[in-house]
């Protein structure tokens, strides 16, 4: 298999760069290297269609069955992953040219198997730009599922509440998202695109699947859990360093409703080649837009996967009833 390195581009001898971080070496192997090369290479840091579609190839051969939905876990949602029974595990550094999880709460590991009747594959670990990956790489696995057969991709993460109504375990589901790393300059898309992904410019007005988004709101009343359920905005900073308040009041004043480091360049990768994505964050901490609010305690990853882990048993639950409605209309 072709070997490419963590910017997406050819790598020199076995391919196997696995710590997300460029070494800078040249392409060429001969220590000095055809700059001019190097540098093209460089700057293009999207996966060819070829190196996608073998990285397909080798997953559903090794699972023997082919998904129709995506599953990609947030931080301390490992366990929406543990509900799919007969599953195939392939372990990410196992995987041809597939990144590696630096994040605690994100296993490393893609699961196949079974959930309420239908075929899913499930990542337990996503990349987020914070790691050292550029964007492309954190949302190639959207690729990889496409080409594996995915229809519906399912994205949840962990996020800080900044509408103030929210409370710390309440679940959001994502109708929108303000794309922050985009204001930036930054898309999973930048680069030559390949039409036989999606077109060069897409839309992203219907990127929530309003249909998913109503049957998820329906499972959450038959939950009893509909009061602690809302339908918001999200938006994706480039982390790893939680949010000032100057940057949460601004954020409130965009209409964000809740925050993270992820997310938004997996689903804009997913709408791109066509694929119904529903989304949702579990609010494991509350964010203050105010100074006079502002007490001892800062958000840590320690809280977000103790909130995570207490709410799991609601995640699973939504994500697996969802997932049985999918399969029931199909
Ligand atoms: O978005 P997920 O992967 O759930 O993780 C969230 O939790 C981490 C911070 O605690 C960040 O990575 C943030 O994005
Ligand atoms: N900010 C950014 N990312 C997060 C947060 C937060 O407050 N909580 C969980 N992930």
């Amino acid at each position: 298999m072709t070997g490419y390195n963590a910017k997406g581009d050819m790598a020199t001898s076995n391919g196997n760069h696995r710590n997300g971080h460029c070494n800078g070496s040249s392409s060429n192997g001969n220590g000095t290297g055809d700059r001019q090369a190097d540098d093209l290479a460089q700057e293009n840091q999207t996966y060819p269609y070829e190196v996608i579609q073998e990285i397909a190839d080798f997953i559903v051969k090794g699972a023997g069955m082919r998904p129709k939905i995506g599953i990609i876990c947030g931080s301390g949602l490992g366990s929406l992953a543990d509900i799919i029974t007969d599953a195939k595990i392939f372990e990410y550094e196992k995987i041809p040219n597939f990144p590696v999880s630096t994040v605690e709460g994100h296993a490393g590991k893609l699961v196949v198997g079974h959930l309420e009747g239908a075929i899913v594959m499930a990542m337990q670990g996503r990349f987020h730009f914070y790691e050292g990956y550029p964007l492309a790489k954190c949302s190639m696995p959207v690729r990889v599922m496409k080409l594996c057969g995915v229809e519906y991709l399912f994205a949840t993460n962990a996020a800080g509440g900044i509408n103030p109504k929210y409370a710390v375990g309440d679940i959001m589901l994502m109708h929108d998202h303000v794309n922050m790393l985009g204001f930036a300059g930054n898309s999973p898309l930048q680069g030559p695109n390949d039409p036989r992904f999606g077109p060069r410019f897409p839309a992203l007005v219907n990127s929530y699947n309003k249909d998913l988004i109503n049957k998820a709101l329906e499972i959450g009343k038959s939950m009893g859990i509909e009061s602690n359920m809302h339908v918001g905005v999200y938006s994706c900073l480039g982390g790893p360093t939680y949010e000032t308040i100057a940057e949460l009041k601004a954020l409130r004043m965009m209409g964000v409703d809740a925050v993270g480091m992820s997310t938004v360049h997996e689903v804009i990768t997913a709408r791109h080649c066509d694929m119904k994505v529903f989304a949702f964050s579990l609010i494991t901490n509350k964010c203050s837009t105010e100074y006079s609010d502002m007490k001892d305690e800062e958000a840590t990853h320690e809280e977000v996967m103790s909130v995570a882990k207490n709410r799991q048993k609601a995640c699973c639950e939504l994500v697996a009833r969802l997932v049985r409605e999918i399969q029931a209309e199909s």
